[in-house]
């Protein structure tokens, strides 16, 4: 937790419905795909809660499944208004103001299985220099994290090209170097592939492992700082 006198980050987590997630990977997934969405989603909201500067992560999912999944690894999870994805971010964000009144809130994209908390922490202590920012995700088409310091209006913009968005809309691009395992959000197999190699949580690994056939690289598991809270690992640290 922060100290006392900084309340610290609010993150927004959205889930969507399982039956539509991860349709891009639903040929490498098959079966296992919505257990893949929950595992990448449980061990990102794990992982982000292990960051010293988090205070809380508020889940906004309507599925029966994915809630108590993640209400498990310790999110405060809150209902979709189902009105797509920026209106399910807003409604966390209100929901992160009335938890947290002067603490800031950031949007944190829920595929990001390769997560460490020491990089989550250099994203954070940027964000906090500048009203309003963002981070680019690894093709630098996408966000994976957008936040603002307390009292500013919490306005995402993610879908799609999501980068150019919150640039047009002035939010200040985070730049920074050895946050790779936050901006490797996971759409594709080859993306999966990608954030396999920087190393993911246990619960991505476990599935994982059960796609090897498809492609999969087998014997990846947790990013080698992931049950200790605080530690600063190096950029892309070894795998177990
Ligand atoms: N709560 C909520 N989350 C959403 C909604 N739409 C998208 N998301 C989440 O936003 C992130 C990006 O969503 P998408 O890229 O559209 O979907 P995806 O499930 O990641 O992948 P695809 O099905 O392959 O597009 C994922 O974490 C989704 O779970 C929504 O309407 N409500
Ligand atoms: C929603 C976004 O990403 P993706 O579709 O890659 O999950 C985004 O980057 O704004």
């Amino acid at each position: 937790m922060p100290p006392a006198e900084n309340p610290g980050w609010t993150l927004v987590v959205p889930v969507k419905t399982l039956v539509a997630a991860k349709t891009r990977l639903s040929e490498a997934a098959g079966p296992h795909r919505a257990a893949l969405a929950v595992a990448i989603a449980c061990d990102t909201v794990e992982a982000a809660l292990r960051c010293a500067a988090v205070a809380r992560v508020v889940v906004v999912t309507g599925d029966p499944v994915a809630a108590p999944a993640l209400a498990e690894v310790g999110a405060h999870v809150t209902g979709d208004p189902e009105a797509g994805l920026n209106a399910a971010l807003r409604h966390g964000g209100l929901e992160a103001v009335r938890l947290a009144p002067g603490g800031p809130v950031g949007a944190l994209q829920a595929d990001l299985p390769a997560l460490r908390p020491a990089e989550l922490a250099l994203v954070l202590a940027a964000a906090g220099e500048f009203d309003q920012s963002f981070l680019p995700d690894a093709a630098e088409v996408g966000t994976t994290f957008y936040g603002v310091r307390p009292g500013v209006p919490f306005t995402p913009g993610f879908g799609g090209p999501s980068r150019d968005r919150h640039l047009r809309r002035g939010a200040k691009e985070l730049c920074l170097h050895g946050v790779e395992s936050v901006r490797r959000d996971v759409d594709t197999p080859d993306d999966l592939r990608a954030a396999l190699s920087l190393g993911v949580g246990p619960r991505t690994a476990e599935i994982a492992g059960r796609l090897a056939g498809a492609g999969m690289p087998e014997g990846v598991g947790e990013p080698e700082d992931a049950g200790r809270p605080g530690r600063e690992s190096p950029p892309g640290g070894s795998l177990r």
